[in-house]
């Protein structure tokens, strides 16, 4: 159980600002959506709540500062999905998804049956069994982007961090990586941040959106709130109408 709590973080390159004073909190179990334009700072406010970007402000998770953890606690803490991740070459599915478990491996760092458990699970999930003994470097885009999500998800970090998870991926793999990090947040209690350009699978799956322009937060809200065809057009320059699924989540068509 770990509620994320997110405290006038600010953070940016060089010395250029690109992510101001953002406050927000995640209840243990909760999904935040993060959506806004290209260049908003959507990724860069997940790595600084990472701690991959230099940043000001605080990052509590269940009340402790990330800050202060070591990085083994750290690891168990927060797993993070990058948008571009940098893939070993060589390595092959499984051999990759286990270093997710690296973290739990006890002090002769071998991994047990369970973590073998963990793995071929997730892998299973993700539709990667079949390409379990396939090298990295032989994989589709889709199917890379599956692995690198699958390493997140085996990691079982309290609080998961997922920059573009469904970018790449098929309708049909996007709705299950969804389904299976829906599942983690409902069975084992974790928080979940992402970023999601799709703003009605954002709105299907997230709990609360969280909306970002410039580096600033618009609005914070649930879906229907959050996600209006007038604020599409003032921060996307998007015309859209919403309509409703049968659940009442809104989805955002696009107007020609
Ligand atoms: N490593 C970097 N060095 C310098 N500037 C960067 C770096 N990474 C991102 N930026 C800049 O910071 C701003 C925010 O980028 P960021 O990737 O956080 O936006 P984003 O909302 O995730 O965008 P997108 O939707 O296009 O992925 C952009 O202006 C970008 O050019």
């Amino acid at each position: 159980m770990s509620g994320l709590e997110v405290r006038e973080l600010s953070a940016g390159y060089r010395g250029r600002t690109v992510v101001s004073a953002v406050s927000t909190t995640v209840d243990s179990g909760g999904w935040l959506g993060i959506i806004g334009p290209n260049g908003a700072g959507k990724s860069t406010l997940l790595k600084a709540i990472a701690g991959l970007v230099g940043h000001t402000g605080s990052v509590l998770v269940d009340g402790r500062p990330l800050g202060s953890l070591r990085r083994r606690e750290r690891a168990r803490t927060i797993g993070y999905a990058p948008q571009i991740p940098q893939l070993p070459i060589g390595l092959t599915v499984t051999d990759y998804v286990l270093l997710g478990r690296t973290p739990h491996l006890g002090p002769l760092a071998r991994e047990s049956a369970a973590d073998l458990d963990v793995v071929s699970s997730v892998l299973a999930r993700m539709d990667l069994t079949g390409l379990a003994d396939r090298s990295l470097s032989t994989l589709s885009g889709g199917e890379r982007q599956r692995a690198v999500l699958a390493r997140a998800l085996a990691q079982r970090a309290g609080v998961l961090l997922l920059d573009e998870p469904t970018t790449g991926l098929d309708i049909g793999h996007a709705q299950a990586l969804l389904d299976l990090v829906d599942e983690l947040r409902v069975e084992l209690g974790t928080t979940v941040i992402s970023t999601l350009h799709d703003l009605t699978l954002a709105g299907q799956y997230a709990e609360r959106l969280l909306l970002l322009d410039r580096g600033e937060v618009v609005t914070e809200g649930a879906p229907a709130e959050a996600l209006t065809p007038a604020r599409l057009a003032t921060h996307y320059a998007a015309r859209t109408s919403v309509l409703r699924s049968p659940d009442g989540t809104p989805v955002i068509a696009p107007i020609r």
